[in-house]
């Protein structure tokens, strides 16, 4: 078995159990669930932001520990600042994260990805009841039918998808309600990061989506790369949470950024 067939067993069997002890008539009653979604299209198309989603991780199954003390509010509110999007891990048991992770987060006014593994409409409900804007759903453990179902799920509940993809076979997975499409340079069943894959993939992807590069991002120069080739987004985690001081490794990138930027 590769880790994502491990990852999504475990997350087959949480669900399982949290449905049990929380009927999704009760997450429908919670705080978040009636609240206004941000769009995450929208903010990734306001070009007054830097186009970087940035992710709250604490651990990886690649990685290990990649930071065991930041502050999820401190972090994550320096972040918003100039980023387009949070992420925020939600897994417990391999990533570090959690439900009281997001919801800190939502002390800020950009839109949340929901970082987890759905394979389950009663997720979908979690992610709305604790107050996420954007779920993903993950080519590589889902059928295309699973992602037209939870796609439609989500839309109709008022949130955004992020469709991801990592190699040419899983272009199928992508259907009308998926506008946003991400290509993890990662692959999840080998951890084997290659940032060409999001060049080789963007050609593929029609033109009326928008196309996010995820994982392995390190360097300014990377962005400048990726939207050359039609990128609007860039998900980075490990880069700025590896820091002593992840705040500040954002800020200093963002700087640094922005001057590439300039004419
Ligand atoms: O830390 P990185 O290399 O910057 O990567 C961030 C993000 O892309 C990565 O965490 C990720 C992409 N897809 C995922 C799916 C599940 C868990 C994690 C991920």
């Amino acid at each position: 078995m590769n880790i994502l067939d491990t990852i999504i067993a475990h997350k087959r069997t949480e669900v399982a159990a949290r449905k049990a002890g929380t009927p999704a008539s009760a997450l429908e009653k919670q705080d978040g669930f009636n609240r206004k979604v941000l769009s995450l299209k929208e903010f990734l198309l306001n070009d007054a932001r830097t186009g970087i989603i940035a992710e709250f991780k604490r651990k990886s199954p690649s990685k290990g520990l990649i930071n065991g003390t930041a502050d999820v509010v401190e972090v994550t509110s320096a972040y918003a600042k100039h980023a387009s999007g949070l992420s925020v891990l939600t897994d417990e048991n391999f990533f570090g994260g959690s439900t009281a992770d997001l919801i800190a987060a939502r002390v800020n006014q950009i839109p949340i990805l929901r970082k987890d593994f759905i394979v389950d409409e009663y997720q979908i409900l979690e992610a709305r009841a604790m107050g996420a804007d954007v779920i993903l759903l993950i080519a590589a453990c889902l059928t295309p039918e699973e992602v037209k179902r939870l796609a439609t799920f989500a839309t109709q509940l008022g949130l955004e998808v992020l469709l991801e993809l990592h190699d040419e076979e899983e272009l199928a997975h992508i259907c009308d309600e998926t506008i946003l499409v991400g290509i993890n340079n990662r692959n999840l069943k080998t951890f084997k990061v290659d940032i060409e894959r999001s060049l080789a993939m963007a050609r593929r992807i029609p033109d009326n989506r928008i196309k996010i590069a995820e994982s392995g991002i390190s360097a300014v120069e990377n962005i400048l790369l990726f939207r050359n080739n039609g990128f609007r987004g860039f998900l980075i985690g490990e880069n700025f949470m590896k820091a002593a001081d992840p705040a500040k490794a954002f800020e200093d990138f963002v700087q640094e950024l922005k001057a590439a930027k300039a004419p």
